[in-house]
């Protein structure tokens, strides 16, 4: 049998890029696609901060229920945009090769303010919590949209920089020469990556998807995911992880970390075990933090985030 594969994507520039480069991809193999684009929930939504709408998935959401509807075959995602449990019939499958982790700060040509009393903007608890850690005399305004949306807001608002993926810019060649590279932050779990899901049941499209898929990349985005999952963070709790793959000592590098929205509060954890051992290391990595504190603050954060 040969059929075509009906690739779901949101709308947004960086989705389309997304969802034309698995398509690219996957013809390349010689299998048959056709784009399917969705608005979808996250991007209709812009007055609101992510966090408010207090539910995950919101940019996945309405993919998953075209696919479900037998309206679309796969659908390509952001992996950071994915909650950490899929919806039942719906699998993991092919992760990426990951592009650039980092978060940057697009800024308006100084740095001078990083001193001084600074304002910047995110949507992002993670970022914003990171932020003040660091800035605590800063200021942090809500940004939400997607990110071309997000670039011409920071142009019209006083502020003096914003907080992007450097992966989203960079697909969109939207990356100004004005930025910084955030290496002291720790991304979002998964950040980079993109995530291509489709039916369980769905043989003939997931033997064409696996061929996409990077190990690597698969193996590092599990762990990340497995420690949100572990402190049941959801989507939007500041919460942020990245592990690496260290080929000279065959082993994997992981950096977590958990804190409260005003940043005052942060728990981290840094942990180098040997390739063998990955599969617990996201489980094992959260534990630790909830049994040193992190429980009472993952606890005052489920509040918050509930109104
Ligand atoms: N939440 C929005 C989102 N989802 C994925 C990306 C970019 C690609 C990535 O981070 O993998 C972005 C934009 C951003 O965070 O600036």
């Amino acid at each position: 049998m040969t059929k075509t594969i009906r690739i779901g994507t949101r709308d947004s520039e960086l989705a389309l890029w997304q969802a034309h480069t698995v398509q690219k991809k996957l013809n390349d193999l010689g299998y048959k696609t056709e784009i399917v684009a969705v608005k979808a929930d996250g991007d209709i939504i812009l007055d609101k901060p992510l966090y408010e709408l207090g539910i995950t998935g919101i940019f996945t959401k309405t993919l998953d229920v075209a696919m479900i509807a037998g309206k679309v075959d796969i659908a390509v995602h952001s992996m950071k945009d994915v909650p950490t449990v899929l919806p039942q019939g719906i699998v993991q499958a092919a992760v990426l090769e990951r592009a650039n982790i980092l978060d940057i700060l697009v800024h308006k040509g100084s740095l001078d303010f990083l001193n001084e009393n600074g304002i910047i903007a995110t949507g992002s608890l993670r970022r914003k919590a990171q932020w003040l850690n660091k800035y605590p005399q800063h200021q942090v305004e809500d940004l939400r949209g997607n990110v071309n949306t997000r670039m011409q807001k920071l142009k019209d608002n006083p502020w003096n920089g914003a907080i992007f993926a450097a992966a989203g810019l960079e697909r969109i060649n939207l990356k100004p020469t004005e930025f910084v590279n955030l290496d002291w932050m720790v991304p979002a779990p998964a950040q980079g990556a993109m995530l291509v899901v489709a039916m369980e049941n769905d043989n003939y499209t997931l033997d064409a998807l696996v061929q996409l898929n990077d190990i690597e990349t698969e193996i590092c985005t599990h762990i990340e995911r497995q420690f949100l999952r572990t402190l049941e963070g959801g989507c939007t709790a500041p919460i942020g992880a990245l592990a690496t793959y260290n080929e000279d000592e065959d082993a994997i590098v992981f950096k977590g970390n958990l804190l409260s929205i005003d940043g005052k509060q942060k728990f981290e954890i840094e942990k180098t075990v040997p390739i063998n051992e990955w599969k617990k290391l996201g489980f094992l990595a959260a534990k630790e933090i909830l049994e040193n504190g992190g429980e009472q603050l993952m606890k005052q954060l489920r509040e918050q985030l509930k109104k």
